[in-house]
Order: structure tokens, then sequence, then C-alpha cells
């Protein structure tokens, strides 16, 4: 949420202050990998700073208590984030959290301290492919304790402003691989589910160019 925005209102008085010192620290560092992700593709490292995708952020807790039939179940179902960066913290409760690799479903396990970063769709059409967005999911926790994670999801916060790769990263020998769009017509997909269980890049993906 942006700052002064009414959505903070909406948190608890007694946490408010914590939860914007939280929000602090995790734009701060979001704005040092945006850029460190800005000059891996060989652009200005403020680019993405540029295009708004600091500034609004979706901050999603979720609460995984033992499920007594897991195996019929999963905790989370396999996705890949919707915005452009996620930073993601989760409790000592391992097991659960899995990225794909190819075929297989690997574990991410929780390291103390550490914290996860997963690259978004529109991170991966904006580098036209460069980078990738991350499939994962959560299993069901077959475990007495609960797991706890926090995810921050950072999207651009002109909803109304046309995005596509970065016109720096097309050329002759790299054309863009997808087309432009409004980012409130990806949301409205997003929202109706049209884009449920295919890669969500795929909607403005140009025919005929390759999928990664
Ligand atoms: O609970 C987790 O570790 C994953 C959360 C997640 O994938 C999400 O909020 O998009
Ligand atoms: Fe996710």
């Amino acid at each position: 949420m942006p700052p002064n925005d009414s959505a903070w209102k909406a948190v608890p008085e007694m946490c408010r202050a914590a939860f914007a010192d939280w929000d602090k620290a995790v734009v701060g560092l979001a704005e040092e990998l945006m850029s460190i992700l800005c000059e891996g593709m060989g652009i200005k490292s403020d680019k993405l700073k540029e295009e708004l995708c600091l500034e609004r952020r979706l901050s999603l807790s979720h609460y995984y208590p033992q499920c007594p039939q897991p195996e019929l179940i999963l905790g989370l179902t396999s996705h890949t984030d919707p915005c452009v960066l996620t930073v993601l913290v989760q409790n000592e409760v391992g097991g659960l959290l899995q990225i794909k690799c190819g075929e297989d479903w690997v574990n991410v396990d929780p390291v103390p301290g550490a914290i996860v970063i997963n690259i978004g769709d529109l991170l991966q059409i904006m580098s036209n492919d460069e980078y990738k967005s991350v499939e994962h999911r959560v299993l069901a926790n077959t475990e007495e304790g609960v797991r706890v994670s926090i995810a921050v999801l950072f999207t651009p916060s002109n909803l109304e402003k046309i995005y596509g790769p970065f016109p720096e990263l097309i050329s002759d020998e790299k054309p863009s691989v997808y087309n432009d769009f409004i980012y409130s017509e990806f949301i409205r997909r997003f929202e109706i589910k049209e884009l449920a269980g295919k890669r969500k890049t795929d909607f403005c993906r140009i025919a005929n160019t390759n999928k990664r």
C-alpha cells in the first residue's frame, strides 16, 4: 500500500508502528534488489523504481495449521506471483514451500534469518524473458506446529500505465516476445481467473515466440 493510503487504517493500531517499520525495511530491500536486477539486464539501475514498481505493496499473511487429511489438498495451489517481485519470510516449519525446477518440485526449507525472493510475472514480461517467474506451491501441513509466512508482492502503483518489455532490451537479434498491455487489464483477467492453470505471461505473449 502506498504511504498515507487509507489502507493503513485497516492495520490494527497496536501493530501499525511495527508494520510501518517492516514495510520500510522491505521496501529498502526491494529497492536494492530491483537495482541489482536492472543492472543484470544492462539497463539503468533505477528503471524499475522509475516505473513505479516500489510503490504498491500487497501484504499476504498465511497461516497453515496441521491438516488432518494432507493427501487430499494443498496448502496453496501451484502459481506464479502476478507482480514484479515478492519478498517472503517464513517461520521454522519446513518441508512445505516448494518451487518447480523442470518437472520436479524442490523444497525451499527455512534457513534462520533468510528471506525468499520470487521473480513475478511482470518482471518476466518487462525483462523480455531474461528473468523467469517462479512456479511455487505450499503442501498441506502434516506437523503439529503451525506454518506462518508473510509475502509482500510489489506491483506497479499506476494501474492505467502501459507495461511491456523494456524498449532498451529489444533489438533485431532479440525481438519483443510480449505485446504491451494496460496493467489493470492484466489484473482483471487474473481476478476473473481467465488465466487460471496457464502461465499468466501467456496472455500477452506474441504468438510463435518460444516459451521458456
Ligand atoms: O506461504 C508461502 O510460503 C507462499 C505464499 C505465496 O506463494 C503467495 O502469497 O503468493
Ligand atoms: Fe506466491
